[in-house]
């Protein structure tokens, strides 16, 4: 574990469990309480405070911190939070989701690359809120056994068809009123059109599928042509 001596100040953000530290050299860095101390997933920073451990999140490995950096108005993911997460890699965002819903919330990550997987199957066994699934998100009726009705959707798959695949699973397992994170990656859509011109394209399928978009925000220079999109669902 790598214990960072130069940690001067953490604060509360305006989002549930969702710190901002500031360190001796000026920089500031969000993270959140470590739900497996000891682990760092991605070689994050890990320290303590009060006996508490944190971990750094890096809004360059993460879209999800960038959002919040970029001015994500409404973090739908609290303490006690259900969450799908389709995409979820070797776990570097779920695992931040996994700290901040806590050991009342659920974290289901849908990822079909099985080399990936095993990488966040050693993620997840340290953190019990936490629960890999090896499938192709365009076919939730493969997972639908082990998923229960969700409040949140997150959606980070990089495919050109994501928003129709995102909506497809939200009729599976979407509560009504619950929300969705898409992150738009607006090169994997269509490289011949401007980003903004993608961005507007897929919020529109979203108005047509009955959500109300409550926000776009862009994430570079985290990453770079890419949106994170939150959405209310109205249901079916
Ligand atoms: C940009 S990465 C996700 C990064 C991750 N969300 C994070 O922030 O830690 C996209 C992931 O989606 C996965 N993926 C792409 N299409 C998929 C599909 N149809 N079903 C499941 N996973 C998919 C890829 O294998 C890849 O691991």
């Amino acid at each position: 574990m790598t214990i960072m001596s130069e940690l001067v100040k953490i604060s509360k953000t305006q989002f549930e469990n969702v710190y901002q530290c500031e360190f001796n050299d000026g920089t500031t860095r969000l993270c959140t309480k470590n739900l497996a101390p000891g682990f760092s997933v991605y070689g994050e920073r890990l320290f303590k405070v009060e006996g508490i451990e944190y971990r750094e999140w890096n809004a360059f490995r993460s879209k999800l911190g960038g959002a919040i950096l970029k001015g994500l108005k409404q973090n739908p993911i609290v303490k006690g939070t259900k969450v799908l997460y389709l995409g979820a890699a070797s776990g570097t965002t779920p695992s931040h989701i996994s700290d901040i819903v806590e050991l009342e919330g659920k974290v289901y990550g849908v990822e079909f690359s099985p080399r990936v997987v095993r990488e966040f199957l050693l993620v997840a066994q340290h953190r019990p809120n936490l629960f890999p699934i090896l499938a192709d998100a365009r076919f939730p009726q493969y997972y639908r056994t082990l998923v229960e009705d969700v409040d949140v959707l997150y959606v980070d798959i990089a495919q050109p068809d994501e928003t129709d695949i995102a909506i497809y699973n939200a009729r599976f397992f979407l509560k009504e009123n619950g929300y969705m994170l898409l992150a738009i990656k607006a090169r994997s859509i269509d490289v011949t059109k401007e980003p903004t011109e993608i961005y507007e394209m897929e919020v529109n399928k979203l108005k047509e599928a009955n959500f109300d978009v409550l926000q776009v925000v862009q994430l570079d220079p985290y990453d770079k042509d890419h949106a994170m999109v939150l959405s209310k669902y109205k249901g079916k």
